[in-house]
């Protein structure tokens, strides 16, 4: 048996957007009559292959705006890559990130239900873990009101204790580490802890290196979409401080 959990060949990631311009770029550009296009281009993530094996943790660094983010959106098959390949050799995979996948009109109880359907559980898979999901968040009876009145704190506990208790096969985790209070950042980072010790793969994005120390066994470093390093933990983590500090010291 293949024991790779996602293998990412080849893979190209471009946004588009239009470029805005102030009021005397635009008049310059009526004076000169130019037909120059306002649309451009990025390419988030350049030629990016590598595989993570089954029941590993991999947390992915880099610095802002490298990448890291459109990576997990496309592992989780939110966007398409421009060119390249992702085989997820998985029957579940959840992202987890800060309010995304909420419908503000439902209550955070019909979006535990939502989501849940999303990752392809049945109805009764949720409903077995429903209770416990509702007493992990914390948030009470909150859990009737529609989720445009919750907190982003709030939001944050619903969305980690649905994505934890639901438990796919692939858990992707962007940058949602020690967000909360001090006591549900001791909860969550104990109930991270558990799903690792689970044979679970969990890849996570994270500007805080001591928690990726304490939680992963590889670390992926992309650097302007491009993949610098992969390897393990302290190896990965040495190399990207002392390219922190020659950045700094330029
Ligand atoms: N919706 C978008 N439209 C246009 N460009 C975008 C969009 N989202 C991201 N980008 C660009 O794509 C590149 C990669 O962004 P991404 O958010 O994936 O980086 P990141 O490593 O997660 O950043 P950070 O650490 O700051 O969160 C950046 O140059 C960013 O400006």
């Amino acid at each position: 048996m293949n024991n790779l959990a996602i293998e990412v060949k080849n893979i190209n990631v471009k946004y588009k957007f239009v470029k805005s311009m102030n009021i005397k770029q635009e008049l310059i550009k009526m004076i000169k009559r130019k037909k120059e296009t306002r649309t451009k281009e990025v390419w988030a993530l350049k030629n990016l292959s590598f595989s993570i094996k089954r029941g590993s943790n991999v947390g992915i660094i880099g610095s802002n705006g490298s990448g890291k983010t459109t990576l997990l959106k496309t592992i989780a098959s939110i966007f398409q890559p421009d060119s390249g390949e992702i085989c997820v050799h998985e029957n579940s995979i959840s992202l987890l990130t800060l309010g995304a996948g909420f419908q503000p009109e439902l209550s955070g109880y019909e979006n535990i239900y939502l989501n849940g359907l999303i990752l392809g559980f049945t109805k009764e898979q949720i409903d077995a873990k429903r209770e416990e999901i509702i007493e992990f968040s914390g948030i009470g009876d909150f859990i009737y009101s529609p989720i445009r009145t919750y907190s982003s704190g709030m939001k944050t506990r619903l969305a980690f204790s649905i994505a934890c208790h639901i438990e796919p096969d692939i858990l992707l985790i962007d940058e949602v580490l020690g967000v909360g209070d001090e006591s549900f950042r001791q909860k969550s980072n104990e109930k991270l802890k558990e799903l690792i010790d689970h044979d679970r793969t969990v890849i996570m994005v994270s500007h805080s290196l001591p928690a990726l120390q304490e939680l992963c066994d590889e670390l992926i470093w992309i650097e302007k979409g491009v993949l610098k390093e992969y390897g393990d933990t302290e190896t990965v983590l040495n190399h990207y401080k002392e390219y922190m500090n020659n950045l700094r010291r330029k």
